[in-house]
């Protein structure tokens, strides 16, 4: 587990304060001035009402504002500098997914599924006072396997509202544990109380999503996931007919 407070592995640059959120749009990095080969792409992802919105609203102006529209599914793109390096980073904010009685167990919008298949690293947030959205998280990673089935997902587990410690449901320690389950860290963050501690859980990430690229040089690892365009046989047929007779006329042309 990292608590909040604990120094951050790099520093953000860019954007800059937002004054209320719903009255002034955090400003955006423009995504064509995106640096090349390195966008390191992170979805945030967990059920209603645990704090996805205010922890991205918090790790990008440094702010805490207390309500927020029930989200749509916000795109944020920044520049952040990452061990000395510059790397544009986009955080997708997601609609809330729920738990279900069918045999998939969760109910994902096809929004959130579109999200998941774009983004390079996972952010899943439950609320350390709602037992019920820490319940969201397994099947939650189970999910992203399915649309991610092979290789290494970069992924933290954020206990949101460490502030309301009175109000506890779920011990720092199962936090722990389940993400170690999941192959990430634990973070018990409050987005209302603490900067630090969200900087932090975020630049985490972003590092282990550069790990996962194999280094700082951007290239993508998921090999399953660069969807090449396969080469149509019939295309290809066609072409090499089409060369054929390019090459018989041309032979023609020589000989008359
Ligand atoms: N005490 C406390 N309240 C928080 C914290 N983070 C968020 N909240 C409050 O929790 C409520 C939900 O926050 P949101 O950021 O909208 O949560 P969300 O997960 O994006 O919600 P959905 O849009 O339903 O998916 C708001 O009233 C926030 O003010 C926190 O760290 N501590």
């Amino acid at each position: 587990m990292r608590l909040a407070g604990d120094s951050a592995p790099g520093t953000m640059s860019g954007g800059g304060g937002s004054g209320n959120f719903l009255l002034v749009p955090i400003p955006e990095f423009p995504l064509l001035d995106c640096v090349p080969n390195k966008t390191v792409k992170i979805v945030v992802l967990g059920a209603s009402n645990v704090g996805k919105t205010a922890l991205i609203v918090r790790f990008l102006t440094k702010r805490f504002i207390g309500d927020y529209e029930a989200n749509t599914g916000a795109l944020y793109s920044r520049k952040v500098t990452l061990d000395g390096e510059e790397v544009s980073l986009q955080i997708q904010d997601t609609p809330c997914v729920a738990l279900q009685d069918d045999p998939e167990g969760l109910y994902c919008q096809e929004q959130i599924n579109r999200s998941i298949y774009w983004a390079d690293g996972y952010v899943l947030v439950f609320s350390i006072t709602d037992h019920n959205s820490y319940r969201t998280i397994q099947p939650l990673y189970q999910h992203v396997r399915r649309i991610h089935p092979s290789g290494n997902i970069p992924v933290i587990l954020v206990g949101n509202k460490s502030d309301l410690l009175r109000a506890r449901q779920v011990p720092a320690d199962e936090g722990e544990t389940l993400a170690a389950s999941l192959g990430g860290v634990y973070f018990e963050a409050s987005a209302r109380e603490n900067h630090e501690g969200v900087h932090g859980a975020f630049l985490h990430l972003c590092q282990e999503v550069i790990r996962a690229f194999g280094g700082s040089n951007g290239e993508k690892r998921r090999g399953g996931l660069h969807l090449a365009r396969p080469k149509s046989p019939n295309m290809q047929e066609l072409k090499r007919r089409f060369r054929q007779v390019l090459s018989s006329k041309v032979k023609s042309a020589t000989t008359i």
